[in-house]
C-alpha cells in the first residue's frame, strides 16, 4: 500500500514501523536541582533502558552532553546507550507527535519507552492531562507513571515553600529520595515520613548520584507488560490509604502539605453507573483543580467484572472493564489525593448520589 506524502512523493507502508502497542510514557518530575538529570544520566547508561527516548521539556540547558555521540536529526541526539534524547522548548504535544512520526518513518531508532523530564517548576497535573486527553497522543502513548525526585537535603524546606513541589510528590507513583549522602538518618526519616503521609501509595527509594535500579521506577501503570495483564492491586494500593480516621493528618496550617489529603473511600453496595458518573461530574465541576488524582476499582450494578477509573484533576482516562476481580472482596474502592477538601464531603456526597432517589443524575 502506498500513501501520498505532503511533498507529493509516495510512501510505501512497508517502510513504516508502526508500534503494535501504545508506547509507555513515564513523567520524571521533581523540584529544581532535585537530581532529575543526574538520575537520567544513570538510567540511560543502564542496559535495561535501551530503546528509551527522552524528551527534556525544559528551558535551561540539558546536562546530558557528555553522553552524546551522534546527532540523529536536527534537534534529536542519540546517546551512547542507544537511547534517544530531544529537547522540546515549545509545545510538548507537538514534540511527542513529531518524535512518534519520526519513529514510524524509521528516522530515529524504534524506541519503546518515553521519559518526559519536566521543568523543575512544573505542576505535573497539566502534563498528565495532556497525555490522557490529546486524541492523537492517547492512542499512541500510555501513561506508565510519574517518578518524582525529592532532594533529601533541601526537600523539606522546598515542600514548605513551594506548592508545586508538594503537588509533584502527591501525584507520584514512585518517589526517589536523592542526595541521601548529604543528610543524617533522622532528617531523612522525617522527610520520608512526610512524603509518605502526602502520598501513602508511592514507594520511596533512596539514591546517591542517580544510582537506582530502573526496574523500581518503571512499569508503575495498571497494565503489567511482563505478565501481559493488569495488576490492579499493585496499582491501586488501597490498603495504603487512610480508610477511617480522617483526623490522622497533621494540621500545621503553615505547611502546604497540611492541605493535601490522601484517603480511600469504600462502598459496599454495587454502584449505579449513571449516578456514579453524575457524582464524579459534580466533583469535577466544583472541585476539579483541587482533585489531584483519583484511582478506583468499582463494583457497578449489573456488571459482573470490576471497572477501573483513573483521573487527574478535570480529566479521566476512559474507564476500563477488567476481566476479573483481583481478590474476594466486591467492595468498590476509590483512592483520592486532594487539596483543601475534606474526605467527609466525598463520603457524604457519594452516599447521597447513590442512595437518595431525589439526587440529580
Ligand atoms: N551529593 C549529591 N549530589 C547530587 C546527587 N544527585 C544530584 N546531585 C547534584 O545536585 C545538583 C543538581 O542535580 P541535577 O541532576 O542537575 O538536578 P535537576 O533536578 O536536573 O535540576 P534542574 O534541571 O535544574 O531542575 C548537581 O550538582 C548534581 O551533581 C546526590 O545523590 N548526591
Amino acid at each position: 500500500m502506498t500513501a501520498a506524502k505532503n511533498d507529493g512523493q509516495r510512501v510505501d507502508s512497508r517502510d513504516l514501523d508502526i508500534p503494535e502497542e501504545p508506547l509507555a510514557v513515564s513523567v520524571l518530575t521533581g523540584f529544581l536541582g532535585s537530581g532529575k538529570t543526574t538520575l537520567l544520566r544513570h538510567l540511560l547508561a543502564h542496559p535495561a533502558m535501551e530503546e528509551t527516548a527522552v524528551i527534556v521539556n525544559e528551558f535551561g540547558e540539558i546536562g546530558l552532553d557528555h553522553l552524546l555521540v551522534e546527532k540523529a536529526t536536527e534537534d534529536t541526539v542519540l546517546l551512547n546507550s542507544g537511547c534517544l534524547c530531544c529537547t522540546v522548548r515549545g509545545d510538548l504535544v507537538e514534540g511527542m507527535r513529531d518524535l512518534y512520526k519520526r519513529r514510524v518513518k524509521r528516522e530515529v531508532p524504534p524506541f519503546k519507552r518515553l521519559i518526559i523530564e519536566t521543568t523543575g517548576l512544573a505542576d505535573p497535573a497539566p502534563i498528565l492531562q495532556t497525555l490522557m486527553t490529546d486524541p492523537l497522543l492517547s492512542n499512541r502513548f500510555r501513561l506508565d507513571g510519574v517518578v518524582t525526585t525529592v532532594d533529601a537535603a533541601n526537600g523539606s524546606e522546598t515542600l514548605d515553600r513551594q506548592l508545586e513541589s508538594v503537588k509533584q510528590a502527591a501525584v507520584a507513583d514512585r518517589i526517589l529520595l536523592t542526595k541521601s549522602d548529604l543528610v543524617e538518618e533522622p532528617a531523612r526519616k522525617a522527610l520520608e515520613q512526610r512524603l509518605h503521609s502526602l502520598n501513602p501509595a508511592a514507594p520511596i527509594y533512596e539514591s546517591v548520584q542517580g544510582a537506582v535500579d530502573p526496574a523500581l521506577l518503571f512499569n508503575a501503570g495498571l497494565y503489567d507488560p511482563q505478565k501481559k495483564s493488569p495488576d490492579v492491586q499493585a496499582w491501586l494500593k488501597a490498603e495504603a490509604y487512610d480508610q477511617t480516621d480522617h483526623g490522622h493528618h497533621h494540621h500545621d496550617v503553615n505547611r502546604h502539605d497540611a492541605s493535601i489529603r490522601a484517603f480511600c473511600l469504600t462502598y459496599d453496595k454495587p454502584l449505579d453507573w449513571d449516578r456514579f458518573n453524575s457524582w464524579v461530574e459534580m466533583l469535577i465541576t466544583l472541585y476539579g483543580g483541587n482533585i489531584l488524582r483519583i484511582k478506583g476499582l468499582l463494583n457497578v450494578a449489573e456488571i459482573e467484572q470490576p471497572i477501573v477509573i483513573h483521573g487527574v484533576q478535570h480529566v479521566f482516562h476512559p474507564p476500563v472493564r477488567l476481566e476479573d476481580w483481583p481478590d474476594d472482596s466486591r467492595q468498590s474502592r476509590i483512592v483520592f489525593i486532594v487539596r483543601d477538601l475534606k474526605p467527609e464531603m466525598f463520603e457524604h456526597t457519594l452516599k447521597a448520589f447513590n442512595e437518595d432517589s431525589s439526587a440529580p443524575i
